[in-house]
């Protein structure tokens, strides 16, 4: 019971006394009254949790008395009447949780830090390509878009900006035009997928950049795939084709040393730097870091990470740890700054050291703890969705004033386009595959994209849809993760120039991509988290074009689906069907399907045994060279051997290997349990 009282004695230990003798009998004086409180409570539990009048004597019960005390706890009270502390002296005990007075608190709300909770609302307005753009609102006309944008702008088809670009790009571009010390807030930017955040960043960063002198990286921009990288660095470099600023790719597609080049250049014993901006992965970026001399990031301006929830995730755990231990090493600043206020003088010594970090994502994350590290400065969020207050009824007994603050919840991170139609399909599981054939021979679509929960299920979902579509013109593809990365750039390429109809993805694929007309989005799998199915129903609907996404479901799926998307406002839409006749039409092509399936999975177990033997016996070899034939198998190598097939003698061991021959015509050991029906049947005969 001790264990959970916590004695806070305040009172008599503010007034001082004059002698150690004093302070001696004060110490004495306090711990009686200590002992006899704390006999006093064990004795009257019942009584209050505090007690105004210590007892006399100390006493220390003992055990029978304890279990008395034990039996008469009260039952637990009303929180409201717990929660009520105000009349407890400051100089008295209270017991935490050991008499009976630990009750169920209130559930507290989350609170949200004040930027988050009081974002900047992006105004909506149409992305419809088609409709008429308004004067006022064409490129030429935006005075803060100077001539070398509007030109690329136009040559990329841009007629105007999105809502998004509007909000956002004059902010960037007015925080960067005040004065010294002055210091551009940090921006997290949450808009749905496909309303154009790409062009939000690049275009200020691009403007503000084209007027420099000396070529250094100046812009960093971080996206979670080598994919996505790619997109992003061709809008930049469209957007920089009239200015003289150096874009750069690195991703794990090329060679190291051919993006080393790119890079730096070595003259008279000093690095250049050959590029102003840099787009890369977090992966591509740590090997740059650690091997790519005179890469430097001293003169960092703008850090960008795009995607930013998955950036900041633990998959990519430590990339934001070498950035800043590179600038260090670089440079005396820290990356990551410091946090507001910050004072005068801190402010002009620290202008200009700092880059502007601006994070983008439709999904972007709510935990203050993950923003955290990037330890953003004075942040502003832009989002487009927020939740009306909540009005309690003012007639309300309790009714209280501060109902407002309860606006301000962000919830911009489950927006998802207004032009997308959802939809689900309910099947079997065994008829997954065919249900899905079925679908898309129903309703004609000529560019999908399908989902699955694994690069092994994409796998193997291609093979069989491969088979099923063998007679009709439909043409589809594996994208996973299970490809390497030059392979699946070649397929990407063929579904953007229409040669494929289909791609089978995992969710390596499912953010950022950005492919013009996609009919649909098919879900093979229900998307384990809502952030999942946020992106990948939105690589369809994109720039305001309409676009539909179909789950399938099982019936098992079903209500944990419903529910995921109910907790975030949303419903799972109207339910298509296929024909119920579907096994019988098609039995003879998805037998052989599954066929050819369960041939190809034989074929790629031997193909991966052969290989792995293959690595054990090289490895194998590779040390006898080294070490001599004579010395003994050490366990690893022994394990590699058992692995690898023990058939597979060593050449250099022949002799020394204990390996158990086997006749080649010999029969398995008998069980005890064959030994036993062998003679029962011998005796019964
Ligand atoms: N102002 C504009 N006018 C017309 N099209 C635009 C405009 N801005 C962007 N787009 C187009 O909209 C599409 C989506 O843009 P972008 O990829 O930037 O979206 P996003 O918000 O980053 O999406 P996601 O969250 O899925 O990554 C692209 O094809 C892009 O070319």
């Amino acid at each position: 019971m001790e264990l959970f009282t916590v004695n806070r004695y305040t009172e008599d230990l503010k007034k001082p006394k004059d002698g150690i003798q004093d302070i001696a009998n004060n110490e004495d004086e306090i711990l009686q009254k200590l002992l006899q409180k704390a006999a006093k409570r064990k004795r009257k539990p019942k009584d209050s949790e505090v007690i105004e009048n210590p007892a006399p004597e100390a006493v220390i019960p003992d055990k029978e008395e304890a279990k008395d005390t034990e039996e008469h706890v009260e039952p637990l009270e009303k929180p409201e009447e717990t929660v009520e502390e105000k009349d407890v002296p400051s100089n008295e005990f209270q017991v935490l949780g050991g008499d009976g007075s630990a009750t169920k608190k209130r559930k507290v709300e989350m609170q949200l830090p004040s930027w988050l909770a009081h974002p900047t609302i992006i105004e909506g307005g149409s992305l419809q390509p088609e409709e008429q753009v308004p004067a006022s609102e064409a490129i030429d006309k935006l005075h803060y878009l100077n001539k070398s944008t509007c030109l690329a702008l136009k040559q990329m088809k841009i007629q105007r900006l999105f809502p998004v670009q509007r909000q956002v790009i004059p902010w960037i571009l007015e925080a960067h035009a005040k004065p010294a010390p002055f210091r551009p807030r940090d921006i997290c930017v949450s808009a749905p997928t496909g309303s154009g955040k790409t062009l939000a960043f690049a275009i200020p960063i691009v403007q503000l950049l084209s007027q420099r002198v000396e070529c250094k990286v100046r812009a960093l921009v971080v996206l979670p795939v080598a994919e996505l990288a790619l997109q992003v660095f061709r809008v930049i470099s469209s957007l920089c084709s009239k200015t003289e600023l150096e874009v750069c790719l690195l991703s794990k597609q090329h060679k190291l040393e051919d993006e080393q080049e790119k890079l730096v250049e070595l003259y008279k014993g000093k690095y250049y730097s050959k590029v102003d901006i840099v787009v890369t992965t977090p992966g591509r970026l740590v090997d740059h870091l650690h091997a790519t001399k005179g890469f430097c990031l001293k003169n960092l301006k703008f850090l960008i990470i795009d995607e930013a929830d998955r950036i900041m995730d633990a998959v990519f755990q430590n990339w934001l740890y070498h950035l800043d231990s590179h600038v260090k090493e670089t440079t005396d600043q820290l990356l990551a700054g410091t946090q507001a206020p910050l004072c005068y003088a801190e402010l002009q010594s620290s202008f200009g050291k700092q880059p502007h970090k601006l994070l983008f994502s439709a999904t972007l994350s709510q935990d203050p703890e993950k923003l955290q590290n990037l330890r953003l400065f004075q942040p502003r969020l832009f989002t487009t969705v927020f939740t009306m207050p909540v009005v309690k009824d003012v007639t309300e007994e309790n009714a209280e004033p501060e109902t407002n603050s309860e606006m301000g919840q962000f919830v911009g991170k489950y927006t998802t386009p207004a032009e997308l139609t959802e939809q689900f399909c309910v099947t079997e599981l065994r008829l997954k595959p065919l249900t899905l054939f079925a679908l898309v021979e129903k309703y004609q679509w000529k560019r999908f994209l399908c989902f699955t929960n694994s690069t092994d299920q994409a796998t193997r979902l291609t093979n069989v849809l491969t088979t099923l579509f063998r007679k009709s013109t439909t043409k589809v593809a594996e994208l996973s993760g299970n490809l390497s990365a030059l392979v699946r750039n070649k397929t990407l390429a063929s579904f953007v120039s229409g040669k494929l109809n289909g791609l089978i993805c995992s969710d390596a694929l499912a953010r950022g991509i950005d492919v013009a007309d996609i009919d649909v989005v098919l879900s093979y799998e229900a998307p384990r988290h809502i952030k999942t199915h946020i992106h990948r129903v939105g690589r369809t609907a994109r720039a305001g074009r309409r676009g539909t996404a179909v789950t399938l479901l099982t019936e098992q799926d079903q209500a944990a689906f419903t529910k995921m998307l109910h907790d975030v406002g949303k419903a799972p839409g109207e339910e298509i069907h296929v024909s119920p006749d579907i096994e019988v039409q098609h039995s003879l092509d998805y037998k052989r399907a599954l066929d050819k399936l369960r041939n190809y999975q034989q074929h790629e177990k031997t193909k991966k045994a052969v290989q792995k033997r293959r690595v054990a016996n090289q490895a194998l070899v590779h040390k006898k060279q080294i070490e001599g034939p004579d010395r003994p198998l050490t366990l690893m190598e022994k394990l590699q051997l058992k692995a690898g097939g023990a058939h597979q003698v060593d050449p250099f061991q022949k002799q020394k290997t204990k390996l158990r021959k086997v006749k080649p015509n010999s029969h398995p050991r008998e069980t005890m349990k064959q030994k036993i029906a062998k003679s029962r049947k011998a005796i019964e005969k």
